[in-house]
């Protein structure tokens, strides 16, 4: 049981934690959607409450390296565990160097599942997943890896199924990627060992939807993939380059779906026989395909046929719905989160969110959990099915309308919300609509906090990682903003690697309360000072609480 505080007996009304996703403190106003925005209230916070700087990236969220970006995963886990754990991207990096990854399971039945095949002919192995080094989702060296490790284990035939990324790293940069890699499957293939690329397309419009936001993204990727049906194309090369010329202006992530074939025939459909490896380790945008391969009975699209495959995802992406069965590595045993804490300690909670980060905060901010705690309500607001730059505003007006109406319901001690603007209009890299984010959160924040004083209650505003404070691309060497041939700033589509601000809104307890700034400070510190926000001790397993009290 979480103790009582004895400095403190916590603040008298509800404590609202706001997520302002893709929020960083940039390093440079040029390029910075987030300086260029007019946000007086935000202006205002950080002139006149306690804010300090968390890290949001690297090892402070559990990735392997403090060259990789932060990203809404590993953010909100760390924001809902109060500790750091080794993620998804560090999991399956060390399974594969330990080489414990082809002893498991879910790789021996995979393996096993091709070599027996069916209806007389042996099984193809089939990788599918997000295409880049990005590690928000996946990483291609882990593709390379399974790749090389199929052909020691005597698999005949490979066929690999590219969603382009564009949105984790550069945002036109597919064949950065295409073209190395078909040398290497090239260099790899033999006379008894044949791996080609079979289909692809843009993750924004094909297979990687996210919190049932857009099935028809999955039954177009299901097409493409399993039953091979689309646009043909020799090779993944000419692919990219003419969809290119066809969709003028069009970014590798919206580009349309493919597939490569000869003779007319498509290279790689999905059959009776064959083993499918989902490669992505993030779970979001990795349910729903999942759900399509594996589930009996199946009413979000026609699949036309189902065929019976050996499928496993790169980690179990859903803990509570243990989906998938079958996985190669087991993904991260987060416990002890605040969410159910809190539900112990019979503090009720609210979460609030519209589609797009809707499972943030509640499946990621769980711990991986798709159930629901003790005393917890949810609230989802249904996303626009749009490009965000038409609509940077996006549902932040009705997530406000909401967390209004929860925190004057006086039901809940606490609250949470994240508003996906700077993120998801960030993502698209178009500098004007990013700023028009920022500000829209900004209006958003100026409704809420005046309800929040009313209640006697407290707001922690952050951010789970960085994206509209680094509009434009960076130069490797100079680290200044990047330009094109045309003299025009690099767009950048990708998160950052910046800090984020955490802002106490305190007008409650008479400047009591303060947060104090560590070396260390990060989103794994936010747990603990929401406890003592409301009078409770930490949980021993979360990281320092940042509140100093008076
Ligand atoms: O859109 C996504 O899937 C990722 C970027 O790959 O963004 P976020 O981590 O903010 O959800
Ligand atoms: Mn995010
Ligand atoms: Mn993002």
């Amino acid at each position: 049981m979480l103790q009582k505080l004895s400095s403190f007996p916590g603040v008298p009304g509800p404590v609202v934690i706001i997520v302002m996703d893709g929020y960083g403190l940039p390093k440079n106003d040029l390029g910075s959607a987030i300086a260029a925005a007019r946000k007086p209230t935000l202006d205002g916070l950080f002139a006149h409450y306690s804010n300090v700087r968390l890290k949001a990236h690297g090892t402070a969220v559990g990735m392997p390296s403090d060259d990789d970006m932060g990203n809404s995963e590993v953010g909100h886990n760390a924001i809902g565990a109060g500790q750091v754990y080794a993620q998804g991207a560090a999991l399956v990096a060390q399974a594969i160097a330990s080489g414990s990854l082809w002893q498991g399971d879910g790789w021996r039945q995979v393996v096993d599942g091709v070599k027996q095949g069916a209806n007389g002919r042996p099984g193809v192995l089939h990788f599918l997943g997000l295409f880049s080094d990005g590690n928000v989702h996946s990483h291609i060296d882990h593709l390379k890896a399974m790749v090389t490790q199929a052909k020691a284990e005597g698999i005949a035939t490979v066929r690999i199924h590219v969603l382009l990324d564009g949105r984790d790293v550069p945002e036109t940069s597919a064949l950065d990627y295409v073209t190395p890699f078909e040398a290497f499957l090239a260099d790899i293939s033999d006379a008894g060992f044949d791996a080609r690329i079979a289909s692809g397309g843009g993750r924004q419009v094909i297979t990687m939807d996210r919190y049932e936001a857009n099935w028809a993204m999955v039954a177009a990727g299901w097409k493409t993939h399993v039953l091979g049906e689309g646009e043909q194309f020799p090779s993944t090369t000419a692919a990219i380059q003419a969809l290119r010329q066809s969709h003028p202006g069009t970014i590798d992530q919206d580009l349309p779906p493919f597939v490569i074939a000869q003779d007319g025939q498509p290279l790689g459909p999905i059959q009776d026989g064959d083993g499918v490896i989902f490669f992505n380790f993030r779970g979001d945008r990795a349910i729903e395909i999942s759900r399509a391969f594996e589930e009996e009975h199946f009413d979000k699209f026609d699949r036309v046929r189902h065929p019976r495959v050996t499928y496993a995802g790169m980690l179990q992406y859903d803990g509570d719905l243990q989906l998938p069965r079958r996985y190669l590595v087991a993904p991260p045993a987060i416990q002890n989160t605040m969410g159910e804490w809190f539900a112990k300690a019979g503090v009720t909670q609210f979460a609030c969110s519209e589609t797009q980060k809707y499972g943030h905060v509640t499946y990621f901010w769980n711990g991986n959990r798709s159930g629901k705690f003790e005393g917890e309500t949810t609230q989802e607001v249904p996303s626009d099915v749009v490009p965000f730059e038409q609509r940077p505003w996006m549902k932040s007006a009705e997530i406000a309308d909401a967390m209004i109406a929860a925190v004057k319901s006086g039901k809940h001690k606490v609250l949470r919300c994240n508003f996906a603007n700077g993120d998801m209009v960030g993502h698209t890299g178009n500098f004007r609509a990013a700023t028009l984010a920022v500000e829209a959160v900004d209006l958003a924040l100026e409704r809420l906090l005046p309800v929040i004083d009313a209640a006697g209650g407290i707001a922690l505003i952050t951010a789970d990682h960085g994206n509209a404070d680094e509009m434009y691309e960076l130069d490797k060497k100079t680290k200044q903003p990047a330009k094109n041939k045309d003299g025009s700033y690099k767009a950048k589509t990708a998160h950052t690697l910046n800090p984020v601000p955490l802002i106490l809104y305190d007008n409650v307890s008479g400047g009591k309360l303060s947060l104090k700034q560590t070396e260390q400070a990060g989103l794994s510190n936010i747990a603990a000072t929401v406890a003592n926000l409301i009078g409770l001790e930490k949980h021993p397993s979360w990281d320092e609480s940042l509140l100093e009290i008076r």
